[in-house]
């Protein structure tokens, strides 16, 4: 049977996701950066004033850069606490993991220089 919508139990949820979030700024060092390149580009979106659909794509981008590393942080977590001890296939999960971040990186980087480049130089 389906549990009965409750408020509380919801507000309960996003603290959850709150102090994950906390967590992962206090201690990934990466998802600092990421966190810092985002806050960069939206400063240089109200700089360079870029459209409001622009925007959204820069948000988007930001979105799915952050939430590909916090997922890398916790498939690294997990293969920590699952397997201590080097082992190939821990290697191979954890450089596949890290490999979607850069892709998604990369990804955004390319989309950041497309909206943001044309408008540097015609400052
Ligand atoms: N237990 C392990 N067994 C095999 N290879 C590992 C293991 N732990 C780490 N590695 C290798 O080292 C790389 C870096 O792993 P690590 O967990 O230190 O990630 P990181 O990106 O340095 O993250 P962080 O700095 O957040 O800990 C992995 O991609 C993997 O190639």
């Amino acid at each position: 049977m389906n549990a009965p919508f409750s408020i509380k139990k919801l507000i309960k949820s996003f603290g959850y996701a709150f102090s994950g979030l906390k967590a992962a700024i206090r201690s990934e060092q990466n998802f600092r950066v990421h966190l810092f390149s985002a806050c960069v580009a939206i400063a240089l979106g109200v700089f360079l004033h870029i459209s409001s659909m622009e925007f959204v794509i820069i948000i988007i981008c930001i979105g799915i850069v952050m939430a590909a590393e916090l997922m890398n942080t916790t498939i690294e977590k997990l293969c920590d606490f699952i397997s201590p001890q080097y082992h190939e296939r821990i290697k191979i999960i954890k450089d596949l993991a890290a490999a979607a971040v850069l892709l998604v990186a990369i990804a955004a980087l390319i989309v950041g220089l497309i909206i943001f480049l044309p408008r540097i130089f015609s400052i």
